[in-house]
C-alpha cells in the first residue's frame, strides 16, 4: 500500500501539446502557424528540428489513446490547433480539423479518458501573424470566435477547458527574448501582448459562459516561487520584482480583475504602460475562472542586479538540474500551491504540467530513467503536502505523455513518461511510464 494516498477521485494525466506531437502540418487544410514559420527559419531551432513530423500523432492518435488506457490515464490534456479549426485565423472553418479533435475526443470517452483541452498552446496562425499577431487587439476576438466553434462542435464532451498555456512564455519567450515565435525582442511589445493576451481569455471564457454548456473553463499559467538569493533588503525587493513580472502580472487580472499596481507602475516606467483601454479590465473582471491550470518546473533564485532592465538577476540554485538546466527544487512546487491557496481566494487548482527532461538512453529497447521517478515521486510528495494544508488540488498532469519537438530545443530534450523513436515512430515505455501506472493504480506514492 502507498504510503501517500491521494484523494479518491484524483485525476492523475498526462499533458501534450499539438505543434510539438501532431505533425500533418499540411495535411487535410491546416493552415500556416507562427511556430510552422518560425522553425523553418535557419537558426531558430537546435538541430534544425521542426514539428513537420513530430510524433506523427495526427496519424497514430488511436495507438497513442492506446497507451494512455494502458497506462490508467484519469486525464488527458491536449491543445487543438488553431490553424487545423480556422486556417486563416478569422472567417474560414476546416471541416477536416473539426473532425480530427472529435475523433481523438470520442476514443479518449470510450476508454475511460477524461479530456482537458486547451484552445492556445501557442499555434497562432500565421496570417494573424501576419496582421499584427497578439501586438493587435482584434486577435483576441478571432481567439473568441474561434473558441466558440470549438464548444458548439466539442462541448457537449468536452467539460474542461483552458483557454491559454502560459501567456507569460507567449509574451516574454516569443516577443522580449525572442526565443520563441514569432521571435521578437521588445519588452514594451510583450507587455501589449500580455494584456492582449488577457483579453482574449476573457472573450473565450465569456462564449463558454453563453453558451451555457455547463462544463468548467479556466487557463494556465507556468508559475514558480521566487526566493532571494541572499537576506540582504535589495534581494527581497528583487524578488518581489520578479514574483511580480512572472506571476502576479498574469495572476491578479485573472484572478482578481486587475493588475498588480507595483508593476503597473514599473511597466508605466520603463515601458510604455500596456494599452489598457477603458472597459478592459471590466472585461476581464467580468469574465472569472472555474479553476486555475498551473505549470510548475522550478524555482526562481534571484538576486538584485541594478543595471539589469528591471533589477533582477537570476542565480543558479545549488540543487541538482534536469536536461533543461532546471534546478530540481519540489519544496517550490508546495510553497507555490500553499501561496495560491492563500493569496487568490482558496482556488480549484490543477497542475496542468510538471515533469522533467533527462537524457534517456534508449538501450536493449529500455529506457531506465531513475531520476524522472525521483523527481516525479518528489512533486507528487510536495503536491500531496499542500492537499493535507488544505489546498484544492484536483488533479496532475504530467508533462509529458511522449518526447516531443522541445520548441527552440527541437527534439533534443526528451520529457517523455513514453519514449518516442523518431526515426521509426516506436513508442517504448521508460521506466517511469511503468511506474506511474503504479502510481495511478494506488493513487499515492
Ligand atoms: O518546457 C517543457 C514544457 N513547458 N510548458 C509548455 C510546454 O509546451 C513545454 O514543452
Ligand atoms: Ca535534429
Amino acid at each position: 500500500m502507498p504510503k501517500h494516498v491521494f484523494p479518491v477521485d484524483f485525476v492523475w494525466g498526462a499533458a501534450t501539446a499539438a505543434y510539438q506531437i501532431e505533425g500533418a502540418v499540411r495535411e487535410d487544410g491546416r493552415g500556416e502557424s507562427i511556430w510552422d514559420r518560425f522553425s523553418h527559419t535557419p537558426g531558430k531551432i537546435q538541430g534544425g528540428d521542426t514539428g513537420d513530423v513530430a510524433c506523427d500523432h495526427y496519424h497514430r492518435y488511436r495507438e497513442d489513446v492506446a497507451l494512455m488506457r494502458e497506462m490508467g490515464l484519469k486525464g488527458y490534456r491536449f491543445s487543438i490547433a488553431w490553424p487545423r479549426i480556422v486556417p486563416a485565423g478569422k472567417g474560414a472553418l476546416n471541416p477536416k480539423g473539426l473532425d480530427f479533435y472529435n475523433a481523438l475526443v470520442d476514443r479518449l470517452l470510450a476508454n475511460g479518458i477524461t479530456p482537458y483541452a486547451t484552445l492556445y498552446h501557442w499555434e497562432l496562425p500565421q496570417l494573424l501573424q501576419d496582421r499584427g499577431g497578439w501586438d493587435n487587439r482584434d486577435t483576441a476576438a478571432y481567439f473568441a470566435e474561434y473558441a466558440a466553434v470549438v464548444f458548439e462542435s466539442l462541448g457537449d464532451r468536452v467539460r474542461h477547458w483552458i483557454t491559454l498555456n502560459e501567456p507569460s512564455v507567449v509574451a516574454y519567450n516569443g516577443h522580449a527574448i525572442g526565443e520563441h515565435a514569432p521571435g521578437f525582442t521588445d519588452y514594451a511589445l510583450a507587455v501589449r501582448v500580455s494584456h492582449h493576451l488577457n483579453l482574449a481569455h476573457a472573450r473565450a471564457v465569456a462564449a463558454y459562459r453563453q453558451l451555457n454548456q455547463g462544463g468548467v473553463i479556466g487557463t494556465t499559467l507556468n508559475l514558480t516561487s521566487v526566493y532571494p538569493a541572499g537576506n540582504a533588503p535589495e534581494d527581497g525587493a528583487a524578488a518581489r520584482i520578479a514574483d511580480g513580472m512572472y506571476n502576479r502580472w498574469f495572476l491578479d487580472p485573472v484572478l482578481k480583475g486587475a493588475y498588480p499596481r507595483d508593476i503597473l507602475e514599473l511597466f508605466g516606467q520603463k515601458l510604455q504602460a500596456p494599452v489598457i483601454q477603458a472597459g478592459d479590465l471590466e472585461r476581464i473582471a467580468a469574465a472569472p475562472i472555474d479553476f486555475l491550470g498551473l505549470n510548475y518546473y522550478s524555482r526562481l533564485l534571484v538576486r538584485s542586479a541594478p543595471s539589469s532592465p528591471f533589477g533582477y538577476e537570476a542565480v543558479r540554485g545549488a540543487g541538482p538540474c534536469t536536461a533543461m538546466g532546471w534546478e530540481i527544487y519540489p519544496d517550490g512546487l508546495y510553497d507555490l500551491l500553499v501561496r495560491l491557496d492563500r493569496d487568490y481566494g482558496h482556488p480549484r487548482l490543477l497542475v496542468t504540467e510538471n515533469g522533467a527532461a533527462f537524457d534517456d538512453p534508449l538501450q536493449a529497447g529500455r529506457v531506465a530513467d531513475p531520476e524522472r521517478i525521483a523527481y516525479l515521486r518528489e512533486h507528487f510528495l510536495a503536491a500531496r503536502r499542500a492537499i493535507e494544508s488544505g489546498v484544492r488540488l484536483e488533479g496532475y498532469f504530467v508533462w509529458s505523455l511522449l518526447d516531443n519537438f522541445e520548441w527552440a530545443h527541437g527534439y533534443s530534450r526528451r520529457f517523455g513518461l513514453i519514449y518516442v523513436d523518431y526515426p521509426t515512430q516506436e513508442r517504448i515505455w521508460k521506466d517511469s511510464a511503468r511506474w506511474y501506472q503504479g502510481v495511478i493504480r494506488q493513487n499515492g506514492v
